[in-house]
């Protein structure tokens, strides 16, 4: 089993944030971990990586007890940046972990390529922007190749572009036999990578698939949008806004939707689909 996370209980003091979690993962795959500031994600990631003694239950990754310091030649663990040394460079960081594991220095330059930080991994941490150190944290999650790889909120802080780039590399080592948990609040981000979503609520996980909730939301926009208010607006689940027609094809048939459009004369000058499942149901659950 890759994760074997059973009723684990975390509480501070007084305050109880794990209360009986559960996480089984037998394949290879991208999950997310979603839920409010305060919901205890970053609490379990340290509780996985022993970081955090727990009180109650029992951690096993990759086959080995979490405590059994082994797992981390085959495991990453991505932190927020206040685990980064300011006086140190990229560079230092990632030596100091092939020199710890015992990996050839050159993977140092593969990983720093990949990552897209070449460029500035001889400058020191102090002189690196929010992004820059979301960079230098993915290169030190994938320099010793993790079969397991946990990230608390990797995305936090990038440009889209980079946004992407780290989603193509997830993607990438998730395709090659990579497990992958990341917590993020980027809830579009997390539609693009994974249908598997833990949200975590009053302590538990709740485990959902984004195929029983998410919906295909479609932006229509047509030459004439004064003719398509006045075709549109009385089709029902329809929204017509700036001259855009809005709707969601689980309550409104896509063809039913051009038909009215072609027989009103109207031609399509732009189609936008988007898959919003992560969203709807952080709204379900969180927001009542
Ligand atoms: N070292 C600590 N001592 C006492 N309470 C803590 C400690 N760390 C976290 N907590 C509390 O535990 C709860 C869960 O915090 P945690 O950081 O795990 O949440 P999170 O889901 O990661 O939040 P965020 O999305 O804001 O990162 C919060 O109420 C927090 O105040």
């Amino acid at each position: 089993m890759i994760i074997d996370v059973k009723n684990v209980h975390k509480t501070y003091k007084k305050q109880p944030v794990l209360k009986g979690v559960d996480m089984q993962i037998e394949e290879p795959a991208i999950l997310a971990l979603v839920g409010p500031n305060g919901a205890g994600k970053t609490t379990l990631l340290h509780c996985m990586t022993n970081l955090l003694p727990i009180d109650q239950g029992s951690i096993h990754l990759l086959g080995k007890n979490h405590a059994n310091p082994e797992i981390f030649y085959e495991t990453a663990y991505m932190q927020d940046n206040r685990v980064l040394y300011d006086h140190l460079t990229g560079y230092d960081h990632l030596r100091f972990i092939t020199q710890v594991q015992k990996m050839d220095a050159a993977r140092i330059h593969e990983v720093t390529e990949q990552v897209g930080m070449s460029s500035y991994v001889k400058k020191r941490v102090r002189a690196y922007s929010l992004g820059m150190k979301q960079h230098l944290l993915l290169a030190m999650a994938l320099i010793n190749k993790p079969k397991l790889l946990l990230m608390d909120e990797p995305l936090n802080g990038l440009d889209p572009t980079s946004a992407l780039r780290v989603r193509h590399i997830l993607q990438e080592i998730a395709e090659a036999g990579t497990t992958v948990v990341l917590s993020s609040h980027i809830l579009g981000e997390i539609d693009r990578l994974t249908d598997t979503i833990y949200f975590m609520k009053d302590g538990v996980l709740l485990k959902e698939s984004a195929d029983q909730f998410a919906i295909n939301e479609y932006a229509i926009y047509v030459d004439q949008p004064h003719a398509a208010k006045s075709a549109l607006e009385e089709m029902e689940h329809v929204r017509v806004k700036d001259g855009v027609i809005h709707f969601d094809e689980s309550t409104v048939a896509l063809a039913r939707v051009l038909d009215t459009v072609s027989q009103q004369g109207l031609t399509i000058t732009r189609i936008e689909n988007e898959r919003i499942g992560a969203e709807k149901r952080y709204r379900e659950l969180f927001e009542t």
